[in-house]
């Protein structure tokens, strides 16, 4: 292992026949960080995930996890990492509860742990009062949060989540997201996420990988994306009476390109987020009302939009 890099994979390339599901990966995670794989569905996150397990073999590159090589010592990386799939099947007929513990056997807990364990672990992640109702019962936002209870069981150092915030209400979302954080932040676990809900994955993670047909296209904080894209790109703002735009004394800033119509919005095109403030003064000093401003090229959709159509999507994977 290097330094605090808990992950490092080097010239990693999966082949299925004529298919490289993973092309030439590097990528270094540290410990503690809290890192986001998107991409389309067969971009590769999944082949990724399943050789950092030992599931899946490589078929050039190394890996190491905690400073071990997973195809070499499955069993022992089997140890330290934890999977949640995206659908996680339970005994819908056992309490949440119950499932624990048929878990905690598997993974040969002591029994004597096992309660003390469980316990604390329903309460993290907001199972304490439906501990003892049948998973059946659950609400799909209560599967997903017994899963991650399920992968915390045996204490992993590596934690992966397969889509797990898909099909949750906001409000299942925000709960999930919130375990998921500290988990990160107060337990100093390493998570990886796989996922393509952008927002969501914007909210949460340290870093992202943008994997396009096998390939990581880009990898950083958003902010580092954003930068390495060119920065923010243009401004959308939607303000009424529309007759009031002040158009030339816009044109005339430094910074701005030009001024076009997009529907019913204002798009100022080159205009770097120094500029927002100014063009704002002058709308209100036109009495114009401003329904929305954004600054474009700064959130995590328009970078993956810019690397998908740019980067990877038009190359052979
Ligand atoms: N066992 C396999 N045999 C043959 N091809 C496979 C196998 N597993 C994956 N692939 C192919 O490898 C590529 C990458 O698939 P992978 O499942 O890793 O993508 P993904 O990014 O996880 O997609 P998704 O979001 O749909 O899960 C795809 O083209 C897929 O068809």
């Amino acid at each position: 292992m290097n330094g605090q890099n808990i992950i490092e994979i080097q010239n990693l390339t999966k082949r299925y026949g004529s298919i490289t599901a993973v092309d030439n990966l590097n990528l270094s995670i540290s410990k503690g960080e809290i890192f986001g794989l998107l991409g389309p569905n067969g971009a590769g996150k999944t082949t990724t995930i399943l050789m950092l397990m030992g599931l899946s073999e490589p078929t050039s590159g190394s890996i190491s996890v905690a400073g071990l090589n997973p195809t070499r010592e499955p069993i022992k990386v089997k140890r330290i990492v934890g999977y949640m799939p995206d659908s996680i099947g339970f005994y819908g007929d056992m309490t949440g509860r119950e499932n624990l513990y048929y878990t905690a056997k598997l993974n040969r807990i002591p029994e004597e742990r096992q309660d003390d364990l469980i316990d604390s672990l329903l309460a993290k992640v907001g199972l304490k009062d439906a501990a003892d109702r049948k998973v059946r019962e659950y609400s799909r936002g209560m599967r997903q949060r017994l899963g991650v209870a399920d992968v915390l069981l045996k204490d992993p150092e590596v934690v992966f989540l397969d889509e797990p915030t898909l099909g949750l209400d906001p409000e299942g979302t925000a709960e999930l997201l919130d375990i998921i954080t500290e988990l990160g932040k107060k337990e100093g676990k390493t998570v990886l996420i796989s996922s393509h809900l952008l927002h969501q994955v914007q909210a949460i993670c340290d870093r992202v990988g943008i994997f396009v047909k096998g390939k990581l296209v880009a990898a950083g904080t958003i902010s580092e994306l954003a930068q390495k894209i060119g920065g923010e790109r243009a401004i959308e703002i939607k303000a009424s009476p529309i007759e009031a735009f002040p158009s030339d004394v816009v044109r005339s800033m430094p910074g701005v390109n030009s001024i076009s119509m997009q529907n019913d919005m204002i798009v100022i095109d080159g205009a770097g987020q120094e500029l927002a403030p100014k063009i704002v003064r002058e709308l209100v000093a036109q009495n114009m009302d401003i329904y929305h401003l954004k600054i474009c090229g700064s959130d995590l959709d328009d970078i993956y939009h810019r690397y998908f159509q740019e980067g990877g999507a038009s190359s052979n994977g």
